[in-house]
């Protein structure tokens, strides 16, 4: 018999379909599953593809070598989706499989038919005292111990009894002691609201694949995806959490266990990989109804699924780019379709791409347009920090903020400041003759970081002490300017001597367990001020913040992108959304330089509509998308004139391949230099028409170029939104 498998290996030209042959039956093999192939003159691991095939290659085919003893089955939707991605992303069978495929390949992941055998695995269940009595002085120690301190884990029971595992075994397999059910306590679900009712049944009014969650800030979108979820939980469905990374906070985390209990499953980066493939294990296994997970989660094992919820679906974090071959809205789609399963994005601020597709009534669009008991969105003051340049103030807090910190302090509500990390935190420059201390392998102006008295490079992480002068012109009068979050951090403790301040950023919070001390202290008011980066933009929901003071709200519109107008109203919106979300009624300090900014004003009074217009008039008037498809081709690698040469190359390839198309392309520009690595880039705009002719030619330029510079360059083609 013939299979078809892909092979791990390294070099991306090989990651194709080959067939192999086999003596081994029908039974014996499945889907997904892990054999030992000969490649070439190694021996490699590969992955079943399809069974029982046509040997089409025109070559003999070789023969498997056997199978792996531990086993992987993928659900066969997910095999499916790995194909697709496959064709999507112009990527190989294998590549495309190991998003999907379990930790480490799924080794030490052992299954039976489809039933994992517990003894290889960390022991979930408690066990209790059932019925009967042991015989020896052992079991009798057991017993006793289960009697008096109630269900225990099996390694808790050998922990405090020092006896060795079989008396517990065989108690276990007379059935004396056995696994109990672990009956938490579980939150019954809010009363919802008229407004959220209406929400709630209007998604059950048809049938609709894709819906769109349209609510503001605290409007009480995620207590909606609950109740929706539970819905699905009790037809005996799955469902699926998806959130940006960032917005996975404990807060988070803490609501779905609290309502769904240890039928929870929760996923982001910082689990060990023994964590993950235990959570995986009890996914793939039926022990997990409800997962909430950053943007791997969408490959979660669940079979069944229900409901997809895509949170924060703006998110840029969701956009592929060189670490991230997908997109995690687009690969969610995909899954929804395989498997028919219902999606719903959500968002305060949508993506403007996709809020004309509502508004065109291709997904559904369901609307909360009031925060939650109708408590008041923040009063936002907007304060043009010109003006306060001219009146003398030249502090980065406004007299208006500063007030405001005040009166907020003396009434014991919470403050949060902001700071937007890009592009406005302390680079060292020379007032002389404006040169910036740049890395040298990243080509970006580094940080100056005052607990360690160096400067330090937040792309790749390297420091190097502090120029007395300046390299270029050797004058002294080399300081920091802007502001970083250490800076303000100092400033307002000087000004709020009496004040509780902490800060929230990369830095301070890499470990875990700070974000969650933080994030504890915040919540039982231990924190006066919390200053901090986009970290705190997200899903936080204090009750007694009352103010918060946005320090610049115009460095995110220094992006060039077409979508920088949209994320400058998303950040500023999720911003202001922290404030005010209790009984008691909120205020933003919004400080600019750009108070005319539309995305600056709409922003400011809250009114997404009005946003939308006018954004959505400038993407028709510059040819952007939804209106046009717009097409990012960037190629990266070690030697600047090899990267320049090779995307020439590829644009002229492309150009050549698709001359009978309407195209629109832009010069090639250069991206600044990280951790040494030189990118060119150029953007294509197509009509919708011609997209299907574009995406053959790209894929077969594509293709050529990845097989002609072996791996050496990068190739990023990113489908814009
Ligand atoms: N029906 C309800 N009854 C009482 N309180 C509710 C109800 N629904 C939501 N809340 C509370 O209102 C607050 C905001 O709700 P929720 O977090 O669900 O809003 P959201 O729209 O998801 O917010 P954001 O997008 O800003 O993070 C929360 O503290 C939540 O517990
Ligand atoms: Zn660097």
């Amino acid at each position: 018999m013939y299979i078809d498998v892909c092979v791990q290996q390294n070099f991306i030209g090989f990651d194709q379909v080959y067939t192999y042959s086999t003596k081994l039956g029908r039974n014996d093999l499945f889907l997904g599953q892990r054999v030992k192939v000969p490649f070439g003159k190694k021996i490699l691991m590969g992955i079943i593809l399809a069974i029982d095939v046509e040997n089409t290659s025109g070559f003999e085919a070789k023969e498997i070598l056997g199978t792996f003893e531990d086993q992987v089955f993928l659900p066969r939707d997910l095999m499916v989706l790995a194909e697709k991605m496959s064709e999507k992303y112009f990527i190989g069978p294998f590549t495309s499989l190991a998003y999907i495929l379990p930790p480490s390949n799924g080794q030490g992941i052992f299954y039976d038919q489809g039933e994992f055998k517990v003894e290889n695995l960390p022991d979930l269940n408690r066990y209790g005292y059932l019925e009967g009595q042991g015989k020896n002085p052992s079991q009798e120690k057991v017993l006793n111990l289960l009697k008096s301190q109630g269900p225990l884990l099996k390694s808790e029971i050998l922990d405090r009894l020092d006896i060795s595992a079989s008396p517990v075994q065989t108690l276990i397999k007379n059935g004396v002691i056995g696994p109990v059910k672990e009956e938490k306590t579980c939150q019954p679900p809010q009363v919802l609201t008229p407004d959220q009712e209406r929400a709630y049944q209007e998604f059950y009014q048809d049938q609709s694949l894709e819906t769109l969650l349209f609510g503001v800030t605290g409007s009480g979108k995620t207590e909606l995806y609950l109740h929706w979820a539970q819905d699905c939980i009790e037809r005996g469905q799955k469902v699926l959490i998806i959130l940006p990374e960032i917005a996975l906070t404990p807060q988070m985390v803490e609501r779905v266990q609290a309502r769904f209990g240890s039928r929870t499953s929760v996923m982001h980066s910082k689990l060990t990989d023994s964590q993950r493939k235990l959570e995986w294990t009890r996914m793939r296994n039926g022990q997990v109804d409800i997962l909430v997970g950053a943007r791997s989660g969408i490959f979660a094992p669940m079979e069944n699924l229900g409901l997809i919820i895509l949170d924060e679906e703006q998110e840029a974090s969701y956009q592929y780019h060189q670490s991230l071959r997908y997109d995690v809205r687009e690969v969610a789609k995909m899954r929804s379709e395989i498997t028919g399963t219902r999606l719903v994005y959500g968002s305060a601020t949508p993506e403007v791409s996709l809020f004309y597709r509502a508004k065109k009534g291709d997904i559904k669009l369901i609307q909360l347009k009031n925060r939650i008991m109708d408590r008041p969105l923040a009063r936002v003051h907007l304060v043009d920090m010109r003006e306060e340049l001219s009146t003398g103030n030249l502090s980065i807090l406004s007299n208006v903020l500063h007030q405001k910190i005040q009166n907020t302090l003396s009434r014991g509500k919470q403050v949060i400041l902001f700071l937007n990390r890009r592009g406005y935190s302390n680079f060292i420059s020379c007032r002389h003759c404006g040169t910036a201390i740049r890395c040298d392998s990243c080509d970006i102006s580094m940080n100056y970081h005052k607990t360690i008295h160096r400067l330090r490079c937040h792309y790749c992480g390297s420091t190097k002490p502090l120029p007395k002068t300046c390299p270029v012109c050797g004058s002294k009068l080399i300081k920091p300017f802007g502001v970083g979050t250490q800076q303000v951090e100092e400033l307002v403790k000087n000004l709020f001597p009496q004040a509780k301040v902490h800060r929230m950023d990369r830095d301070t919070t890499n470990k875990k367990e700070t974000y969650f001390s933080l994030y504890e202290d915040m919540k039982n008011r231990k924190i006066d001020i919390l200053i901090g980066t986009q970290m705190l933009a997200k899903g936080l929901d204090f009750e007694h913040v009352t103010l918060v003071g946005i320090l610049a709200a115009d460095t995110s519109l220094f992006i060039s992108d077409y979508k920088a107008q949209e994320q400058c109203y998303s950040l500023l919106t999720q911003v202001s959304g922290r404030s005010g979300r209790g009984k008691d009624p909120g205020e933003v300090v919004l400080q600019t330089y750009n108070p005319d900014n539309y995305a600056i004003k709409t922003a400011c009074q809250g009114d997404y509509q009005d946003f939308y217009d006018m954004e959505i008039k400038q993407r028709q008037a510059y040819d952007y998308p939804p209106f046009k498809k717009l097409i990012s081709i960037q190629l990266t690698g070690p030697d600047k004139e090899e990267v320049y040469e090779a995307t020439r190359n590829f644009y002229r390839d492309l150009t050549g391949a698709t001359r009978t198309l309407h195209l629109v392309g832009t010069k090639i520009i250069e991206n600044p230099k990280i951790k040494n690595k030189y990118t060119f880039k150029f953007q294509l705009k197509s009509n919708k028409a011609d997209l299907a002719l574009l995406r053959d030619s790209l894929e077969w330029v594509f293709k050529k170029h990845m097989k002609e510079n072996k791996g050496k360059i990068y190739i990023d083609i990113i489908f814009e939104r």
